[in-house]
């Protein structure tokens, strides 16, 4: 069974139809790129997985998205417990301002976790899945603020893994960051497959074709091409996207 599924999904902001009868399956530990140039909907299909959309009034979507078979969008769907099992990681670094500790334990102590024990240990595996720890481990009452910016992402990315999610959506996770904690992030993205599935937006092709195993074209709504992320890139099916990734617009 894939471990993503969407089945003749469209999605509307009230009038305004913004993707179109998109159907994909992804496999579990696998790194899917969303890439297609600005506006074009990658960003509205990526919020689907953890019902982020839903927070916008006029939104509204038909067909449907399986996580591992399961419907999501189902009335009997907890959208809190979906949201454990599909974690997200933003654009910006968003850490709160607290310490790195209080950062990476906050979803289990929301959860009710209150074991010093439990809680160091979390701390410390989820500090090195995010290839952190060794730089923070000295300062982990530390403000979150104080960290760079790519150490905050990966702060941001250790919160995410501590309640362990199945899935990561990652928002141009990179985008803000700086060539080295850029290439951190991407060192970072191919060793979390190995116990995720990823999906992640990217305006940057270079970082899709280094990250991702799959690679899906969107355009106007519409998902043009999903491909093997090696031959979308040297051999497209298809004209726009052919045009898109040399560069030609977006
Ligand atoms: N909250 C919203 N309310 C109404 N329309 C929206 C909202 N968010 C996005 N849209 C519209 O939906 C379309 C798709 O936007 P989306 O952000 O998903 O695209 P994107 O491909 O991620 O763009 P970008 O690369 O610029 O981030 C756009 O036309 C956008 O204007």
């Amino acid at each position: 069974m894939p471990e993503l599924e969407v089945e003749h999904v469209s999605v509307y902001y009230g009038t305004n139809q913004v993707l179109q009868d998109i159907s994909m399956t992804m496999e579990a530990h696998t790194v899917t790129a969303l890439i297609g140039p600005s506006g074009c909907g990658k960003s509205t299909f990526l919020r689907l997985f953890n019902r982020m959309n839903d927070f916008i009034s006029d939104f509204r979507h038909e067909g449907s998205i399986l996580i591992q078979g399961q419907d999501i969008y189902a009335p009997q769907q907890a959208v809190e417990e979906l949201r454990k099992r599909v974690g997200m990681v933003f654009q910006r670094p968003n850490p709160f301002p607290k310490s790195i500790y209080d950062n990476v334990t906050y979803g289990l102590v929301l959860q009710g976790v209150r074991s010093k024990a439990v809680l160091d240990e979390v701390v410390e595996k989820s500090l090195r899945q995010a290839a952190l720890w060794e730089e923070v481990k000295n300062d982990l009452r530390k403000s979150a603020l104080a960290l760079s910016g790519g150490q905050q992402q990966r702060l941001c990315i250790a919160r995410v893994l501590a309640v362990e999610p199945r899935i990561l959506l990652m928002d141009e996770p990179a985008s803000a960051l700086d060539p080295i904690s850029t290439a951190k992030i991407e060192e970072l993205i191919y060793d979390l497959k190995q116990q995720y599935t990823i999906l992640i937006v990217t305006h940057n092709m270079q970082q899709a074709g280094r990250v991702s195993d799959k690679t899906a074209f969107f355009n106007y709504g519409h998902l043009i091409e999903y491909d093997d992320t090696g031959r979308l890139f040297t051999q497209p099916s298809h004209e726009q996207t052919q045009n898109y990734i040399t560069g030609r617009f977006g």
